[in-house]
């Protein structure tokens, strides 16, 4: 470990999430280095820009920015802040820039984000999922919009850690950082259940803001779209309890509620549609269906939601 009370943290694609929880790190104390792409000149020039309803307006500069990973140190922490649909693309970054042992955590949305990447990382180094909980965008290069919420809750997948005590204290280590940055963060003992749960938000608000082209408040205005929200997060409930993973009773009224409380929202995967980058269709809705397809249970409209989406990307990107 680089320093025994500080480990180096890096961020493998600063974008809203890399940006809003590097920033915090940072400002905490910690040793954060931000591996970047499009942004890397603004944010080298002028430093990250966080805009936050929690934190009020906070900058971090001068900013450990890079362009390549080469010239990355070694870091004990590596938290992916990229979308799902680089992260093959991006496994040799985050072997490059892996201390020995290092940890990496996965801070994104849908299912088998980990199984994909396992196999193209090393064996020493530590996997983990991250389910963040909170509305942050980017408005424009090195500027974080951050609108509510905030929490991060970890899992460990796969690596040296063997028993369960081990990895429960890794996991334990990675919420602790959060923590010390101000930031919620709790040790989950199931990522798949984790990962099934936080589908039940994302599967029906992210696509149909893309389909429909709205915001969280009207789609949760109108009766229709309303009972369609209910019904494809019944399905996601359904999908996760043939992979044998019970959502809590009462979880799907206990969301709706919460979305009606919280300003109208725009999820990442509309933002994605607008700047016409890659929607995390195979994470979020290819994924989720084939694993409850392979336990006998068909989903269909999430199947219905995954083609339209399928056919707009498609147009979107060519
Ligand atoms: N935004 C949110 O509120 C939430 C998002 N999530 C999940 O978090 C994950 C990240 O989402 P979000 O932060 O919104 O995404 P963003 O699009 O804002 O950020 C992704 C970042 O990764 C960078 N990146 C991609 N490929 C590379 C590469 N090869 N080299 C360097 N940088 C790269 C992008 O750079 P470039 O600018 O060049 O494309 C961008 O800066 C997703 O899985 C999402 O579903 C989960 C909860 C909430
Ligand atoms: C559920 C939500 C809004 C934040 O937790 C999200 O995951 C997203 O925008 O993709």
């Amino acid at each position: 470990m680089s320093d025994l009370k500080r480990p180096r943290i890096g961020i493998i694609g600063t974008g809203a999430i890399g940006g809003f929880y590097g920033l915090l790190l940072a400002r905490a104390g910690f040793d954060v280095h931000f591996l970047l792409r499009s942004e890397y000149a603004a944010v080298a020039e002028r430093g990250l820009q966080l805009n936050s309803v929690v934190h009020g307006a906070l900058s971090l500069a001068p900013v450990q920015a890079y362009p390549s990973a080469t010239q990355m140190p070694p870091c004990d922490w590596l938290l992916v802040g990229a979308k799902t649909t680089s992260n093959e693309a991006l496994a040799p970054a985050i072997s490059q820039a892996a201390a020995s042992g290092a940890k990496v955590v996965l801070l994104q949305n849908g299912l088998m984000v980990e199984e994909r990447l396992r196999p193209l990382l090393p064996d020493s180094l530590h996997l983990l999922g991250g389910l963040c909980f909170i509305c942050v965008h980017r408005a424009a290069p090195g500027v974080i919009e951050h609108q509510s919420l905030g929490a991060v809750n970890l899992g460990y997948h796969s690596g040296p850690a063997i028993d369960q005590a081990a990895r429960q204290t890794i996991v334990e280590e990675g919420a602790a950082l959060f923590r010390a940055a101000g930031i919620d963060s709790t040790a989950v003992a199931n990522l798949q259940q984790a990962r099934w749960q936080k589908l039940v938000w994302n599967v029906p608000y992210n696509g149909l803001s893309v389909l429909l082209n709205a915001g969280t408040t009207a789609l949760m205005a109108q009766a229709d779209s309303r009972a369609l929200i209910r019904a494809i997060m019944q399905e996601v409930v359904q999908g996760a309890a043939a992979c044998g993973h019970q959502v809590p009773e009462g979880y799907v009224g206990q969301l709706l509620a919460a979305t009606d409380r919280t300003p109208d929202y725009l999820p990442s995967m509309y933002h994605d549609y607008v700047q016409r980058r890659p929607l995390e269709l195979q994470a979020i809705y290819a994924a989720p269906l084939q694993a409850a397809a392979q336990a006998g249970c068909e989903l269909p409209r999430i199947q219905a939601l995954y083609l339209a989406l399928r056919f707009l990307d498609e147009r979107n990107l060519s």
